[in-house]
């Protein structure tokens, strides 16, 4: 076993010591492009730069920005696949890409486009040659296979070829391998990428389950905003290869200066009503859409409208978490 690093001041929500550490790494490719015939130029492309940040054990934390941001090359530093071009990153206490083989006993990782199973044989021979591989004792790999089988419903599909899988279940067959010895970090890689809408269900209360009762510490990538919603109390938003935002998903509203919705419904059809501090964004017979700074008490508003108008119905909606997240990623200045 590993000796701890200290406990280390982390992201906000963190509770214990800080198993993934980040301290200004950067990842630049070298790219050849091609100009012209027989005409190639160079140039770098800076998928992270200085990106620093800690998560602590026990923390499941949501990693997202938009297509290119850096996500996957951050998640293939932390798994040793590539090395970074400066800085230092540490995980569960090991140099990722000269620690490889020790990291891959702590670590599992699933991507959600790729699998890490064998195309051509049933789900059970992946999982005993996984047993065979990572050299997991034979009653832990039973306890694990038989808890994974069991909650991710894999009993039926343990003698099907992988190739005859659907998405879903291959995908909850993926989840099982990464998890059969006991790793202490998962990164998930759009896990519920393409899953209809009970698999994505069942696939987050397992993710939820795993991390609650193993205390497996979870970086989840992902660009369903419900995964994070429903798993994450923490989130770290990346582009162009830095971090814009870490902290509680409420949070990103703030950051985002968004606002929230006034739904009022009137006897009857009216011209747009007159609110101080709101303004009408939407008018549908006798139904208005207010917009008003998410920071702001709905109380006055509702107060005023209810005094001013005949009403029949009132409710606020919370600001849509897509949007805030597409007004921040727009509100950037490239640099
Ligand atoms: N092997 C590579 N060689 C050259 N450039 C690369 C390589 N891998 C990634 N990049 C570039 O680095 C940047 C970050 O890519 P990355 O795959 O990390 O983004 P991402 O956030 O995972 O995006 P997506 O959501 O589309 O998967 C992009 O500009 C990408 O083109």
């Amino acid at each position: 076993m590993d000796k701890e690093e200290p406990a280390v001041d982390g992201g906000p929500g963190a509770q214990g010591a800080a198993l993934i550490e980040l301290d200004g790494v950067e990842k630049v490719f070298d790219v050849r492009r091609r100009t012209g015939f027989l005409k190639r130029e160079r140039h770098e492309v800076r998928a992270v730069d200085a990106l620093s940040f800690r998560v602590r054990r026990g923390e499941m934390v949501g990693y997202i920005g938009p297509n290119g941001a850096g996500k996957s090359t951050t998640i293939k530093m932390l798994t040793g696949i590539l090395t970074p071009s400066g800085g230092r990153l540490r995980v569960a206490g090991l140099d990722p890409s000269r620690e490889r083989t020790r990291l891959a006993q702590r670590i599992g990782v699933v991507f959600g486009q790729r699998t890490t199973l064998w195309w051509d044989l049933p789900l059970i021979d992946s999982y005993r040659l996984m047993h065979r591989m990572y050299r997991i004792p034979d009653a832990r790999y039973r306890e694990n296979l038989d808890r994974c089988v069991e909650l991710l419903e894999l009993a039926d599909l343990l003698d099907v070829p992988v190739r005859q899988l659907s998405l879903g279940q291959r995908m909850r067959g993926d989840i099982a391998a990464a998890l059969l010895h006991d790793p202490e970090i998962l990164y998930l890689d759009e896990p519920t990428i393409g899953l209809d809408v009970i698999s994505k269900v069942k696939v987050r209360g397992f993710l939820r389950d795993v991390n609650t009762e193993r205390g497996t510490t979870v970086l989840l990538t992902t660009h369903d905003l419900q995964d994070i919603e429903q798993l994450c109390s923490r989130v770290m938003v990346i582009d162009h290869g830095r971090l814009m935002y870490d902290g509680p998903l409420a949070g990103l509203h703030e950051a985002g200066e968004s606002e929230r919705t006034l739904v009022v419904d009137l006897e009857r059809e009216l011209p747009p009503v007159d609110v101080p501090g709101a303004r009408v964004v939407r008018v549908e017979g006798a139904r208005q859409w207010l917009a008003f700074p998410a920071d702001r008490s709905a109380a006055p508003l509702l107060a005023h409208v209810a005094a001013a108008y005949p009403l029949v119905d009132l409710s606020v909606r919370e600001p849509d978490i897509e949007a805030v997240i597409a007004k921040m990623y727009a509100g950037r200045t490239v640099s």
